[in-house]
């Protein structure tokens, strides 16, 4: 219980208490004081048939022991009908109804049979309308399960058409294939937004392929010590092996020995960048293998970190002895090849799979195969996921867009503890992504920007329709005043109006004034409160106190 619920009624029960007024304050009244208990008797006898009411009374006394008084006594030991003990209000339960704050939550029947199925991270065994993509990526990649480099693939498509989906998909029964029949090929994902520089990647790769040989190697010489103990006895152990002598099979020992100590783990910075490519190298290069390296979100990395990476990765094989790389690049921005050496754009986009936007019926199917695993039965309305569909669908097709839509629903009813996803929760999570969107999107926006969007909202909240240019500038400027910012020009405001304008935070128009030129009105697209919350949480806009002078000085020049 918290402690503003307990005050008054401490405060209340000292009133009844008796204790006589030079003892009323708290602080003299001290639980462990076995005096006050004394006192607090006589000043206020215990009412007749009450049970402990002694203790009761005296500890009622002090705000901090009512909780403790609920604690000893128990149901058996308060006394309900004591004029001087008012307990009403106080948890002081049976224990059959003695609800925990979890219990209300709990005791619903849930709705959800397995909600993380609808997360991002679930990687689903079906991928319904992906049939054509995943087909082709398989024919590309089965060369390596005959020993053979397989073309590098390029992969590009919108966000949430499932191009990460199915690439790991192949990929998993790409090696699930290879140890069936035991062709060694292994496929490592890399995730180019997190691991975004050429050293990062070099040595996230030679550290995996160093653990992975680490293994190789201990299970080799696991090996090879059992044969040496069973050799040193009867040296015919060693026939059928690769040894003729036991000194070979010392020297294999050695051998291994020296290759395990020799193998050391790049550092995640410090080491130059020839070496760690280096290291990386020999690590791969160990035994034979057959390599597919996915590079998920490929234009981060070519933007952050130019090709480098991909250059070097692409001409690998030419210098490898015992194993093969092949590179699967993923890309939802179709134009990134455009900044790509011409070497490395011809050699990476050997074989290009593209993935189009999903349609309102297939977001359907997909979303119809989610909500079988996810949901307990009958526990969403018919229109649940062709509405979900249809939200997704207007966005882009996007496949995430639509599973997160019918995952909030789900969270929305199950918070309102409905027994049934409805319509009306989709609507209620519509909105809620769109402001957990906007809200993201204020928030990262550079300084200036912020105050430029403030002044709109400022111009907004004060009545002002069809703002123009002019109008909010001016009040821009008395805001960078006021918080001591540059002041940019009238021009490059216009400017970040425009960006305001392409991320949906505005809506701007270019109205013709005749002989007095053209200028742009606009009006916010986004809710006016949330949106000023969060543009207020910035340490330097905070710093506004009142903005209303400068809105009423929105006709200065
Ligand atoms: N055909 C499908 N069937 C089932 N689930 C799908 C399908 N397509 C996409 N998804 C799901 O949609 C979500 C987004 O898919 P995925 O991450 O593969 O998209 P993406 O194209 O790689 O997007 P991004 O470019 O933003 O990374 C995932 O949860 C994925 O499981």
């Amino acid at each position: 219980m918290d402690e503003g619920e307990n005050t008054p009624q401490a405060d209340e029960s000292k009133d009844n208490s008796g204790i006589t007024g030079d003892r009323s304050g708290t602080d003299q009244v001290d639980e462990t004081d076995g005096s006050d208990e004394t006192d607090a008797n006589l000043d206020d006898p215990p009412s007749p048939g009450s049970t402990n009411s002694d203790l009761n009374t005296d500890l009622q006394s002090d705000p901090e022991t009512d909780v403790s008084t609920d604690i000893d006594v128990g149901s058996g030991g308060r006394d309900r009908s004591s004029p001087d003990v008012d307990f009403d209000g106080v948890v002081l339960d049976d224990d059959d109804d003695n609800q925990g704050l979890f219990d209300d939550l709990l005791s619903g029947e849930p709705i959800f049979e397995n909600k993380e199925v609808l997360r991002p991270s679930y990687t689903p065994h079906e991928l319904p309308h992906r049939n054509d993509q995943i087909n082709r990526m398989a024919t590309i990649l089965v060369s390596a399960l005959r020993g053979e480099t397989p073309s590098n693939i390029l992969i590009y498509g919108k966000t949430g058409t499932g191009k990460t989906a199915s690439a790991k998909f192949v990929s998993q029964e790409l090696e699930s294939t290879s140890q069936k029949y035991d062709v060694p090929c292994e496929v490592e994902y890399i995730n180019c937004e997190v691991t975004d520089t050429q050293y990062r990647v070099l040595a996230q790769l030679a550290n995996t392929f160093i653990e992975k040989n680490q293994a190789v190697i201990a299970d080799q010489l696991e090996r090879c010590r059992e044969l040496r103990s069973a050799a040193a006895d009867a040296p015919a152990a060693l026939a059928d092996t690769e040894f003729a002598t036991l000194d070979d099979l010392d020297a294999r020992i050695d051998e291994l020995e020296t290759d395990a100590e020799e193998m050391e783990e790049v550092p995640m910075t410090g080491w130059p960048t020839d070496r760690v490519y280096s290291t990386f190298f020999e690590a791969v290069d160990y035994h034979e293998r057959v390599v597919v390296i996915m590079l998920d979100e490929i234009d981060k990395l070519v933007e952050k970190s130019g090709d480098d990476t991909l250059y070097n990765l692409s001409r690998m094989n030419s210098e490898l002895n015992r194993s093969r790389i092949s590179i699967m690049g993923i890309s939802n921005d179709l134009k990134f090849t455009d900044f790509l050496d011409p070497r490395v754009k011809s050699s990476l986009g050997e074989e290009e799979i593209v993935f189009p936007p999903y349609d309102a019926n297939q977001l359907r199917d997909i979303l119809q195969h989610r909500a079988d695993i996810s949901f307990k039965q009958d526990a969403l309305t018919d229109d649940v996921i062709p509405l979900c569909a249809a939200f997704a669908a207007q966005e882009h097709g996007d496949a995430r867009r639509a599973l997160d839509l019918l995952r909030t629903a789900g969270e929305l009813a199950e918070r309102s503890q409905a027994e049934i996803v409805a319509e009306k929760h989709v609507r209620q999570a519509q909105d809620k992504i769109e402001l957990d969107r906007v809200v993201e999107v204020v928030r990262t926006l550079p300084t200036q920007s912020k105050i430029v969007l403030f002044a709109v909202i400022l111009l907004e909240k004060n009545g002002v329709h069809n703002i123009n240019t002019g109008e909010v500038f001016n009040i821009y400027k008395r805001l960078c005043e006021e918080i001591d910012a540059d002041v940019l020009t009238q021009r490059r405001v216009t400017d970040l109006i425009s960006e305001l304008d392409m991320l949906g935070i505005v809506n701007a128009v270019v109205v013709s004034k005749g002989r007095y030129g053209r200028t742009k009105e606009m009006g916010l697209s986004v809710p006016v409160e949330e949106t000023e919350a969060v543009l207020l949480s910035d340490s330097r806009l905070g710093d506004i106190e009142n903005a209303q002078p400068f809105v009423q000085a929105r006709f200065d020049n």
